[in-house]
């Protein structure tokens, strides 16, 4: 059984649809710290969360870049969800000349003990492809080339280990279609399709979480 620490019951019908294991929602708001990188907010959630946690526990840490705003607004998204609304943060990016966009993810695992997978020089797993399924072990040791997050990621010493799998979808911003999905899905196009107009099962297997899953799962499964 595998907790899935979220308040978020669209990110665990994804993750029940894909993983074979048991998924259960483990509705834990963790103080999310305040960082630019995903892996950072993740790897720190995970950390907390297993404390609370019986049994291993992952974190999904997602978010909405938007091209024309050099990535706004990125980790902060559910924020901007919230105060701003899906149908603003269109109208905003509307008049401008790009509308692309990426959803990204980063999904930490942790279970209390050390992980023996080969950390991959030149930092997490930042692939995209679903095929890669590698993490990377990031107990006690800045190991990313990042400027302001490696520690975060790390966990200073004597952190408990996670893993970290990370997913990106490219896209554009149109104005919103489609009932399904959740957050910024209705505004979020991939091949002339919006993720609010896909099922769960054709969004995970294009989406950021899915192509995240799709290595968390391979890497589960063999660990
Ligand atoms: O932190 P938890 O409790 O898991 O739930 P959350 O929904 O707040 O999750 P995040 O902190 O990861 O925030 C991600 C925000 O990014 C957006 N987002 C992430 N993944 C998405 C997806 O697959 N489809 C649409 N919007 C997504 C959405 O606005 C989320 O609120």
């Amino acid at each position: 059984m595998l907790n899935f620490v979220t308040t978020n019951p669209g990110k665990v019908r994804e993750a029940t649809a894909y993983l074979d294991d048991e998924v259960v929602q483990f509705d834990f708001d963790y103080p999310e710290v305040q960082a630019d990188d995903l892996g950072a907010v993740a790897a720190h959630g995970a950390r907390e969360a297993y404390r609370a946690a019986d049994g291993p526990v992952i974190v999904d840490d997602a978010g909405l870049f938007i091209d024309a705003f050099d990535g706004f607004p990125g980790p902060y998204s559910s924020y901007v969800e919230d105060r701003v609304g899906i149908d603003r943060v269109w109208r905003m990016t509307e008049p401008e000349s790009d509308h692309g966009a990426a959803f990204k993810t980063v999904i930490a695992y942790c279970d209390g003990e050390g992980f023996t997978a080969t950390p991959e020089p030149g930092g997490v797993d930042r692939g995209e492809t679903p095929s890669e399924p590698r993490g990377q072990d990031l107990a006690g040791e800045a190991s990313r080339g990042g400027a302001t997050t490696d520690e975060q990621v790390a966990g200073g010493e004597g952190a408990l280990p996670v893993k970290l799998f990370e997913g990106r979808v490219p896209g554009e911003l149109v104005a919103p279609r489609g009932e399904g999905g959740f957050g910024f899905d209705p505004i979020f196009e991939h091949d002339g399709t919006t993720f609010a107009e896909m099922s769960t099962d054709e969004k995970n297997a294009v989406s950021h979480r899915g192509r995240a899953l799709a290595k968390f799962a391979e890497w589960y499964v063999t660990r």
